[in-house]
């Protein structure tokens, strides 16, 4: 953690036993006068997948780009409140952003690879992060393996990356944040370009990545939340209007609007 902030320590013991790993506590997000996440309180646990639903414009994807900071490119963003990832506030000013990107890593929607070699997007940024060269190998290796992609590529490691399908462009992507060995993995739709079996493939590897990693995922797509997410937050209109466990939620929805919008009356 020390790489993250200059001034709070860690209680290592604490961090090991709470299983809330990140707490936003009254959030808001405006872009302008665009007030787009409103008062959001949400604590997401160590090792779950956390799916984020609601309808188009709800203020999901900008709340998952507050998480690494990735507001912090959109000029017009502003964001208040406290994101407490362990003892540190992620929002405040003295948090090394770039250390905090590798711990919170970001997949997008859209599959976006270097134009450059399979083996160079992976090791892209173990060179800026000064990760030793003798390293890179093992681990282009072993994140591809957890991608669930190593036997597909192992014998073209430098053909470009733009030769792979969709579902392949989109898991060497999160092969290219494991990579950098973060605690947490942010993913904003990310198989909402891919075919039934790419998404299958997607979804199979995030419930492995679970095992070891802590994953919030941004979804429209409902079945999907229900097959791979352990606790679902249903948005509506910059709200959260529910957090429970995702088979609760889907179930019996503690509200109204939970209830219409998975029954498909809205949205
Ligand atoms: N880069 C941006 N600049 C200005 N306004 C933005 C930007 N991104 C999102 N917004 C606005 O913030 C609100 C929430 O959008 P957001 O993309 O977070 O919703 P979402 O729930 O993720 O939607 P979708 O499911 O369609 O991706 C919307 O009113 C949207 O127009």
């Amino acid at each position: 953690m020390s790489t993250l902030t200059v001034q709070k320590e860690v209680e290592q013991t604490e961090m090991m036993t709470a299983p809330t790993l990140l707490k936003a506590e009254d959030i808001n997000i405006y872009y302008g006068e665009n007030h787009a996440v409103k008062n959001l309180n949400l604590a997401v646990h160590r090792n779950e997948i956390l799916a984020l639903i609601g309808p188009s414009g709800c203020g999901k994807s900008t709340f998952l780009r507050s998480i690494n900071r990735m507001n912090d490119l959109i000029p017009s963003a502003r964001v208040t409140g406290n994101m407490m990832y362990e003892e540190v506030n992620l929002l405040s000013d003295d948090v090394n952003v770039v250390a905090l990107r590798k711990e919170i890593g970001m997949v997008f929607q859209k599959a976006n690879p270097f134009p450059k070699s399979i083996y160079d997007n992976l090791t892209h940024g173990l060179r800026f992060h000064g990760v030793p060269k003798k390293q890179w190998k093992d681990i282009v290796e072993e994140s591809l393996t957890k991608a669930a992609l190593w036997d597909e590529v192992k014998d073209r490691l430098h053909d470009s990356a733009l030769e792979l399908s969709g579902g392949q462009q989109q898991r060497l992507c999160i092969a290219r944040t494991l990579a950098l060995k973060p605690e947490v993995i942010l993913l904003d739709e990310p198989a909402s370009a891919l075919d039934p079996i790419a998404t299958a493939k997607v979804e199979e590897l995030m419930i492995e990545l679970k095992k070891q990693y802590t994953v919030v995922v941004v979804t429209h797509n409902m079945q999907q939340a229900s097959r791979v997410s352990d606790r679902t937050a249903f948005f509506y209109n910059g709200e959260l209007i529910e957090t429970n466990p995702t088979e609760k939620l889907f179930s019996n929805p503690d509200h109204k609007q939970t209830e219409a919008y998975i029954s498909g009356r809205f949205g």
